[in-house]
């Protein structure tokens, strides 16, 4: 018999601040480890794990990025071909939030991705055991999730493994209903032109976008 089962492979880059926690995060959700005293990465670094969604696996490569400025030309040319971007910050470290915009558009341009609002960015906010130094407030994040046009956003806890694997799994959710409506754009497109096409006739027809995300 035939299994319908597909699987997926996806690369998910994180980018953020130094010191945010891109790597406990990474490390967290496939190995369940949680290191008090990580080390700053230099360059990038990844690693695999499988999840089931809906009866579907999905291969999530991550790569974990060096946050720190003077590591930028290791870690830009990794950001190609990326299919999830998780744009992270320290809900105690305010100046990380405040770089959520420079690492959006860092992204933007050297993943030379032309169509901002069709690709799935979420926004994590890590380090949610230490609420007592909150520097964020979900309202900010929301707000600036807002104003970018960015529907998915979560706090997280690499530290006490809250939310952790949640992040990861709506990240690949966003993607998804991403990659149906693109299905479906190109669905209408081709009826389109099949049903409106006289022969000999050039066709103008253009794809209608949706303000939905
Ligand atoms: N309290 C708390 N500390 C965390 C959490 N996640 C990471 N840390 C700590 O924050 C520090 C930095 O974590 P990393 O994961 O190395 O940060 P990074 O974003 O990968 O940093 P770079 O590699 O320099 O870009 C470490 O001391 C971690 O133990 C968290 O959820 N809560």
């Amino acid at each position: 018999m035939r299994s319908n089962h597909k699987n997926t492979l996806l690369k998910v880059v994180i980018l953020g601040d130094g010191g945010v926690g891109k790597s406990c995060l990474m490390n967290r959700f496939v190995s369940n480890q949680f290191d008090e005293h990580s080390f700053h990465t230099i360059g990038v670094e990844f690693l695999n794990k499988d999840i089931d969604i809906n009866g579907d696996t999905y291969t999530l490569q991550i790569w974990d990025t060096a946050g720190q400025e003077r590591f930028k030309t290791l870690r830009t040319p990794f950001y190609r071909g990326s299919d999830i971007c998780m744009l992270t910050y320290a809900i105690n470290d305010k100046s990380s939030f405040k770089n959520l915009q420079m690492w959006k558009n860092e992204f933007l341009y050297y993943a030379d991705i032309k169509e901002n609002n069709q690709f799935p960015f979420i926004v994590i906010g890590n380090k949610s055991d230490i609420t007592s130094e909150r520097e964020v407030s979900q309202l900010e994040l929301e707000t600036w999730c807002n104003e970018n046009g960015i529907t998915s956003s979560i706090e997280t806890s690499a530290k006490n493994a809250s939310n952790v694997q949640e992040a990861f799994i709506l990240a690949v959710e966003h993607w998804l209903r991403i990659e149906k409506r693109a299905d479906k754009n190109e669905t209408v497109y081709n009826d389109t032109v099949d049903l409106t096409k006289k022969q000999g006739e050039k066709s103008s027809c253009c794809i209608g976008s949706s303000d939905e995300n």
